[in-house]
């Protein structure tokens, strides 16, 4: 895989990934916080690109504007079940009672685990409840045993991420999300791009393709639906920077 060209503002609309992407990994969740040089820029890049800049996390909106300091009007979160649109219109994906009820039961479940397990990290995010591992390795085989176990017998589904095993509501995902900002203004009628480092970043590199643009791979290479590479987040940085830089 090959860096990507350099940005060509005028003509798409991008989309970010923020952990892994815009932040480096971090052993905790909350490690995580605002960025001068990053947010800075990333407000350069939203007028370079005349707005056509979203945010796609796995976070919910709310720590996406903390961690972004509010730099990107257009945010999806938690992997595309909450969605705001540029105008600050919150169009998130309503959950039933029976996913609710699942999601309060599992979170009891895993608090319970994390009591007896070092390093085990939960974070309950609405719509859905992440279990980190990443202070605890050793502990991968046990959180995705007890999170099958959740997932097959609730309507929750089962998402691997990095180091994390997260049980979420049916509905949207990365890649919905893309889709649904492609269909509104500004987004629509430019080439999609969206640049993000994890297994649940596939869905929005499928929808960038489908779309006639393309994905870009953070990190080692692996099989991927990308079509361009970056080695880490200072290359993302840099490359944005160096797209806007050049912007008239
Ligand atoms: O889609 P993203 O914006 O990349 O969010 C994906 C998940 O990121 C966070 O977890 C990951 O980053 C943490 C901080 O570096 C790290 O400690 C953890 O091991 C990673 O899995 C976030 O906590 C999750 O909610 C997001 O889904």
């Amino acid at each position: 895989m090959t860096h990507p060209h350099r940005l060509l503002p005028d003509r798409v609309s991008l989309f970010l990934d923020v952990d892994g992407t815009l932040a480096q990994i971090r052993p905790r969740p909350e490690d995580v916080g605002p960025d001068v040089r990053r947010n800075t820029l990333l407000r350069r890049v939203a007028r370079a690109v005349d707005g056509r800049l979203a945010i796609l996390s796995g976070r919910t909106i709310p720590e996406v504007d903390y961690i972004l300091d509010n730099a990107v009007r257009a945010v999806a979160g938690v992997h595309g079940l909450e969605r705001r649109d540029t105008e600050g219109e919150r169009r998130d994906y309503l959950i039933t009672d029976e996913v609710r009820q699942a999601l309060d039961q599992a979170i009891l479940v895993l608090n319970a685990l994390a009591e007896q397990k070092r390093g085990v990290l939960i974070e309950a995010k609405g719509k859905s409840v992440g279990v980190h591992y990443r202070l605890n390795p050793e502990a991968e085989d046990m959180v995705l045993t007890i999170t099958q176990n959740i997932a097959q017998n609730s309507p929750l589904s089962l998402q691997r991420g990095d180091r994390v095993a997260e049980l979420r509501a049916p509905g949207p995902d990365k890649g919905d999300a893309l889709r649904a900002f492609m269909n509104e203004v500004p987004f629509e009628g430019r080439m999609p791009v969206f640049v993000g480092d994890d297994l649940t970043d596939e869905h929005a590199f499928r929808a960038a393709v489908e779309l006639g643009g393309f994905g870009v791979l953070v990190g080692p290479e692996r099989e991927t639906l990308a079509r361009y590479n970056l080695p880490n987040v200072a290359a993302v940085l840099d490359w944005l920077e160096d797209g806007v830089a050049h912007h008239a």
